[in-house]
């Protein structure tokens, strides 16, 4: 578990601002969704959180200790989940741990039996234990999203975040990946960040919220304080509609309730 501070974070792109001094404090151990439409600055956000990206000014804070490069106690799942299509679930899972196994070990599956276990349990922790001997790409999208989360669990991270990792899922897809992440970070303590423009998913999993708009944070708050006045504070003049996906067939609604 880890604690997260983002201290005045800017970051300036020639002459757009992808994000303008966004601060906030994450306690160890919350599930925090972050909403913004596209271009409001989610993925800088992500990206300059793992350092992957660095900020104009201000800075990440982990654990007290400057996020200055990307450091292994810090995973990051992506949209398009980057795992091998040729090799199997077990596989892809397991080049989770190359950070301590090394490249040419993890690339000819040399790891010790530690690692093994922990591939196998991660990938247990996405429901897909039975299906590890399966290659990545004869599997369904929202199945290749959970071997990329598997992979980054074998990481063995304390923060967990990902970006629009349920953007090209449909809905019950993007709702079992969102269940598995949520029981990861439940089961694993983690501290977890995950961008999302679906609202309805949002509300359902998230726990904190961080709104950003024009990359300036509109935002920061628990479930019951996003309200449908949040909603449009945080998504303006774009309609929200569409946003509102069927979380539940039995609910059969659109609309937020608060
Ligand atoms: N590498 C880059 N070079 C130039 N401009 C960039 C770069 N990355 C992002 N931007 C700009 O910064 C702003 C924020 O982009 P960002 O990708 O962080 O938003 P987002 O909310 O994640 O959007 P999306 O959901 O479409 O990815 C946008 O105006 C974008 O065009």
């Amino acid at each position: 578990m880890s604690h997260v501070v983002v201290d005045g974070l800017t970051k300036q792109y020639g002459d757009v601002t992808a994000l303008d001094e966004v601060s906030f404090e994450i306690p160890s151990g919350e599930f925090v969704i972050i909403l913004g439409v596209s271009g409001s600055g989610k993925s800088t956000l992500l990206r300059c959180m793992s350092a992957l990206t660095q900020p104009t000014s201000g800075e990440i804070r982990i654990d007290d200790r400057p996020m200055v490069s990307p450091r292994p106690e810090v995973a990051m799942i992506f949209q398009q989940h980057n795992i091998i299509g040729d090799l199997s679930a077990y596989s892809n899972a397991l080049s989770g741990g190359m950070n301590r196994s090394g490249f040419f070990e993890s690339l000819l599956q040399l790891q010790d039996d530690d690692e093994k276990y922990r591939a196998l349990e991660a990938l247990d922790t996405v429901g897909l234990l039975e299906e590890s001997t399966q290659k990545a790409r004869r599997m369904s999208g929202g199945q290749q999203q959970r071997v990329g989360i598997a992979r980054a669990l074998v990481q063995e991270p304390e923060v967990l975040l990902a970006d629009e990792p349920v953007a090209s899922l449909d809905p019950g897809s993007a709702q079992d990946v969102m269940k598995y992440l949520q029981t990861a970070s439940v089961e694993r303590d983690l501290t977890t960040f995950i961008s999302l423009h679906q609202v309805n998913i949002a509300r359902k999993f998230g726990e904190r919220f961080i709104g950003l708009r024009d990359g300036q944070k509109v935002f920061d708050g628990y479930r019951d304080e996003l309200t449908l006045d949040v909603i449009d504070e945080i998504y303006g003049d774009i309609d929200t509609e569409g946003m509102f996906v069927d979380t539940d067939a039995s609910e059969g609604t659109t609309e937020a309730s608060p």
